[in-house]
């Protein structure tokens, strides 16, 4: 496969932000839709790799980071938050992003969590809506005295404005060495893992700041039927009035919740789907350590 270049760097990357700041833009315009998730390979990483861009000088592993959950004071919460901690203190690089000329207290949270001996880049996003480019100097001014950020790069990554500086930003700090990852496997993702994470996406997307925390998606059943695919999910959350949220009036919140992640399955696939999820409430679920640790956020 790809040759090992003289000066070839490859290493992990976690992108960190508040809400809405544009991360999971960036890293689609990053790595592409199709790839941008996929499995975790426990035998080399305890990160869930969430997409990987691979150049002629560099390969950027994206690892996921369970969220900045700050609302709720659970035990899940406080799980997510040391779980947090611990990848930021695995990976090579940090990529923090901002929305330009707006820096909050849930930035500085974010920043909070950052570990000091870890380069950290911040990428300032959203500089397409910045009408007097000046403006961006004091706000970067002020984002540097907030944090020893190894490099500051202003990007939109929705137009995709100033995103290969931002890579090569980012290469600068990652170990040098072959690809650890082979261009062939990004695609090995098992189906079962995309589907329970179409689901959770469009949970997020279609529920936003609705969405109960404690909310978890299980694949119980994923059958291969020729040109069909059979699956049956189940969306759990903790209380009866979660689950009212999630299905929403006369269950059209949770139809359109499956509908979407139905057609992005298809498309995923190359099959049909047969999309069947329901709501369950599994009572004191974000307090349960033992299911927290079932889930992957356990030490
Ligand atoms: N104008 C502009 N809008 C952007 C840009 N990047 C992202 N957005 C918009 O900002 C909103 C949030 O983007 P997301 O990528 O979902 O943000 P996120 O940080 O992943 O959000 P969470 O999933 O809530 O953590 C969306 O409406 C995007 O279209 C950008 O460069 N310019």
């Amino acid at each position: 496969m790809t040759s090992t270049a003289q000066g070839f760097r490859s290493g992990y990357v976690a992108i960190v932000g508040r809400p809405n700041v544009g991360k999971s833009t960036l890293l689609n315009h990053l790595v592409g839709a199709k790839i941008s998730i996929v499995s975790r390979r426990p035998q080399t990483t305890r990160h869930r790799v969430r997409g990987i861009l691979t150049t002629d000088e560099a390969q950027l592993i994206f690892v996921d980071t369970p969220g900045f959950q700050t609302l709720h004071g659970g035990m899940l919460n406080r799980a997510l938050n040391r779980s947090v901690v611990q990848t930021l203190g695995d990976v090579d690089v940090v990529l923090m992003v901002v929305e330009a000329l707006r820096f909050n207290a849930g930035d500085r949270q974010v920043v909070a969590l950052l570990d000091r001996n870890r380069p950290a880049i911040l990428a300032v996003n959203k500089v397409d809506q910045v009408k007097d480019k000046r403006q961006l100097l004091p706000f970067i001014q002020q984002a540097a005295e907030a944090y020893p950020f190894a490099e500051i790069v202003p990007i939109s990554a929705e137009k995709g404005t100033g995103l290969d500086e931002l890579v090569a930003s980012v290469r600068q700090y990652l170990p040098e060495g072959p690809p650890l990852y082979d261009l062939e496997e990004m695609t090995d993702a098992s189906e079962r893992f995309l589907a329970q994470e179409l689901i959770r996406e469009k949970l997020f997307r279609l529920l936003g700041e609705e969405l109960p925390y404690a909310t978890t998606v299980v694949v119980e059943a994923f059958k291969d039927e020729g040109g069909l695919k059979r699956i049956h999910a189940v969306i759990y959350v903790e209380k009866e009035s979660q689950k009212a949220i999630v299905i929403g009036r006369k269950g059209e919140k949770l139809k359109e919740i499956a509908s979407r992640a139905r057609l992005d399955m298809e498309q995923l696939f190359g099959a049909k789907v047969f999309l069947d999820v329901w709501v369950k409430v599994r009572r004191g679920w974000s307090d349960d350590e033992k299911m927290l640790k079932s889930l992957g956020f356990g030490d």
